[in-house]
């Protein structure tokens, strides 16, 4: 880090001690602040484009939020060719179109096209435009270094509630998807595709939570059911501090993998849209998961790639992401 940078860092070190960073304040009780050596920065790279401010909020928090980012125009042509996929003009192989749980296991309305969300979209040239804007890898570069893999793709088309609370998404670490590490090399962005709030079900974050480690998880025991690969972290404590992340269209939210997260209910009646992406060190490397807490959802994800490709083909949970991974940048050294 330059002097100048280490200067910067000191002032911005010596306010957050006074004011233990003012944005989250409102979600922190005193007892959980924190106090910043400079050397123990250790979860963003000195690029010298995250400001100090922003290199400890992340830091601190597990979250970064950087309003406008993504375009209306971008937007709006990937809500079309969200449209396009939902209507059947366009089919990707390999890409998921799932429905909610409520819906799909509904006989009345089995042939709804209600999609809550697309997954996998790496080959469809219009989606993955996302994964490779310029001024989201920008960010990407400060958490990953410079040789970038997109790992991870959804469209979250959040439907408005069919009354059983299914449209929740429960508090989950994202790294319990994932069978690669190092963990501080790999980063989710997440953009708003239109405002989100509260009512149609934002983002919820436990601020800090980054800094602990993975947790088991387990489908919650909802009464209404909860969808597919859906784990949430086991016994959630519902008291734990927690921040709503409302967001304007175009919005983008970088975060941890072991950041808790989840959204509420949709109360409204439009479908929330979110287009995400999880990227990763392309120097990052595959860690088998038998006896970790990571060895049910692998399971699940092996029972899906043995209906979708047979038997015949052994495909392990490292191989389902490294036939999905895409280099955006840099080169394609490990994962
Ligand atoms: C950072 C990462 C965080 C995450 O990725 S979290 C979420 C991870 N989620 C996923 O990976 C999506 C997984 N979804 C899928 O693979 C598919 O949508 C899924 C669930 C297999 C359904 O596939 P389809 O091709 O639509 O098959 P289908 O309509 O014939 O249904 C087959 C059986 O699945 C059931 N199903 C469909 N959608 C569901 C849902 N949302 N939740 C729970 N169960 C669901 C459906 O009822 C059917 O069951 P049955 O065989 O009739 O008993
Ligand atoms: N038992 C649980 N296990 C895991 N996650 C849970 C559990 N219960 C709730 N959550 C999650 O906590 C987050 C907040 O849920 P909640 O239903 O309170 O939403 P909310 O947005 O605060 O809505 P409201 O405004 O109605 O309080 C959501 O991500 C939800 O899925
Ligand atoms: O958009 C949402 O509701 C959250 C999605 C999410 O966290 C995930 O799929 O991992
Ligand atoms: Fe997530
Ligand atoms: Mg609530």
């Amino acid at each position: 880090m330059s002097r100048r940078a280490a200067d910067r860092l000191k002032v911005v070190l010596n306010h957050l001690d006074r004011s233990n960073s003012a944005s989250v304040r409102s979600s922190f009780t005193s007892s959980q602040a924190v106090s910043y050596h400079p050397q123990t920065l250790r979860y963003t790279f000195d690029t010298g484009f995250l400001s100090p401010e922003q290199r400890i909020f992340y830091e601190e928090n597990g979250f970064l939020l950087i309003k406008n980012l993504v375009s209306e125009e971008d937007i709006d042509r990937f809500r079309a060719e969200f449209e396009h996929v939902c209507k059947g003009d366009v089919k990707i192989p390999g890409m998921v179109v799932m429905r909610d749980v409520a819906i799909a296991k509904s006989e009345f309305v089995r042939d709804q096209k209600a999609v809550s969300k697309l997954q996998d979209f790496q080959d469809d040239a219009e989606l993955f435009r996302y994964c490779s804007l310029p001024q989201i890898l920008k960010y990407v570069e400060c958490f990953t270094g410079p040789n970038i893999m997109a790992m991870h793709t959804m469209l979250i088309n959040k439907p408005p509630d069919a009354g059983k609370k299914t449209s929740r998404h429960p508090m989950h670490q994202d790294l319990h998807y994932f069978p690669f590490r190092p963990v501080d090399h790999i980063v989710c962005a997440w953009t708003a595709m239109e405002k989100v709030n509260r009512q149609n079900g934002c983002l919820v974050v436990l601020p800090g939570s980054h800094k602990g480690t993975l947790q088991e998880h387990d489908y919650p025991e909802w009464e209404g059911g909860v969808n597919k690969m859906y784990h949430g972290v086991r016994n959630y404590d519902p008291n734990h501090p927690r921040m709503h992340v409302e967001m304007e269209k175009g919005d983008t939210l970088f975060f941890h993998p072991l950041l808790i997260h989840g959204s509420g209910m949709n109360q409204t009646q439009g479908f929330r849209k979110a287009i995400s992406c999880h990227y990763a060190s392309a120097d990052c490397y595959y860690i088998d998961v038998t006896g970790t807490s990571q060895e049910n959802i692998s399971k699940e994800v092996n029972e899906i790639a043995t209906r979708r490709y047979g038997t015949d083909i052994s495909v392990s949970f490292a191989d389902t992401w490294a036939l999905r991974g895409r280099l955006v940048h840099g080169e394609r050294t490990s994962l």
